[in-house]
């Protein structure tokens, strides 16, 4: 097997797993509860809490745990949207966010807000001046991700900063880049930054917003008041503290592994092109280090991830998370592709348990998969 799908799924680090397991067990405790064992609990949930902070250089704002990723941008858009409505009702989205971004910025249009998307350059890379054009006296929020989990585009978040120049909040999508790329919210200039679990070899179901301590939100889950008021419901305890220690290790590993995966990435990207009418999508240099995004032309991405996976290899063809629409990805439309053409891509990221010989076996099969699909295919000219 050689699992080329990090960025849809990864496994939890097997010393996250020893960290969780006590919690799950013994040290059941509700962290609300006022005995010992709820006392242990609301340690552990503090501890994660510091942690995760620490690997974002968060001290100057407070984590607020979630239920993911989504959950954590739904926060940060609906939240601080609503909070913040008798400043202005015009927010920026970039249009190559994932949708946990873009369908809360769709239900605060119904709400009244004014939402306008920032394109982007044929590179998925956001167009700083529309921003800085854009921008007005009732503009409240910006939101922009760190990097692209498609096309593996790092954005110039520090540039858009200097450009807001804390006129409008800025939300960092940070889910793909963390573990990845540098991630320090003071370097970026951010107010808030989503931080997912299972990017970092955490377990899934818990991810975190990053919040700066000036920044003031409503909440979008009622109930209890835990998490500071923010996010009611009783903690995912285990989770946060399985969470808590990813944080911890991406914090000590993370530089070393995104130069081993960056290695493989380059030794993927400069073979696979070889195949005739085959073209990289995304950044060719300003591009996470686990990413290769690859189209080719007359055949679809769904064929040849199923003729990788019978051959062993997974793969995918673009966002896990929006596959079940069968649309083309909406990244790659921004980017100015044509349908067949976002039809035609194969994405493989890249992470902890992948070897040369993964890559090896990859570049074994992919041209031949790519010839056969293309014999059979009506549109392609022999
Ligand atoms: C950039 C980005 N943001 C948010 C999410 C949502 O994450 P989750 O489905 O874990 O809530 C994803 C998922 O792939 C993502 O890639």
């Amino acid at each position: 097997m050689a699992y080329f799908d990090y960025t849809s799924a990864k496994p939890v680090d097997e010393r996250v797993l020893e960290a969780m397991l006590p919690y799950m067990t013994e040290s059941f405790g509700n962290p609300s509860s006022v005995h010992s064992y709820g006392f242990k609990a609301r340690e552990a949930v503090q501890e994660a809490r510091e942690k995760v902070a620490k690997l974002v250089n968060g001290g100057g704002g407070t984590v607020v745990f979630t239920s993911g990723a989504t959950e954590a941008n739904n926060l940060a858009i609906i939240g601080y949207a609503m909070r913040n409505a008798r400043k202005g009702k015009h927010i920026l989205v970039s249009a190559v966010e994932h949708m946990s971004v873009i369908n809360p910025a769709k239900f605060l249009q119904k709400q009244g807000f004014e939402v306008e998307y920032i394109p982007v350059g044929k590179y998925g890379e956001v167009d700083v001046s529309f921003i800085d054009q854009k921008l007005r006296d009732d503009t409240i929020l910006v939101s922009v991700q760190h990097a692209n989990n498609e096309i593996g585009t790092i954005q110039p978040v520090e540039e858009i900063s200097e450009v807001l120049a804390g006129k409008a909040a800025l939300h960092i999508d940070a889910t793909a880049s963390v573990g990845q790329i540098e991630v320090d919210v003071e370097k970026i200039g951010a107010d808030m930054l989503t931080i997912s679990s299972n990017d970092i070899y955490g377990p899934k179901g818990v991810g975190a917003l990053w919040i700066r301590k000036e920044a003031k939100l409503q909440p979008v889950i009622l109930g209890g008041g835990q998490e500071n008021g923010l996010r009611s419901g009783s903690e995912n305890v285990p989770s946060i503290v399985g969470f808590g220690k990813a944080a911890e290790i991406t914090a000590m590993e993370w530089r070393e592994e995104a130069e081993r995966l960056r290695r493989l990435r380059d030794r993927i990207i400069d073979n696979v092109l070889k195949i005739e009418e085959s073209y990289l999508n995304g950044h060719p240099e300003k591009r996470l280090p686990n990413n290769v995004n690859v189209r080719f032309s007359y055949i679809e991405g769904e064929s040849i991830v199923l003729s990788l996976d019978m051959a062993g290899i997974q793969a995918s063809t673009g966002s896990a998370c929006s596959s079940k629409t069968l649309q083309p990805s909406h990244v790659l439309m921004a980017c100015g592709l044509k349908h067949e053409e976002a039809h035609g891509t194969l994405l493989l990221t890249l992470g902890r348990y992948n070897t040369d010989e993964d890559v090896d076996r990859l570049l074994e099969v992919l041209p031949g998969v790519i010839e056969r699909l293309r014999s059979m295919s009506p549109l392609y000219r022999r």
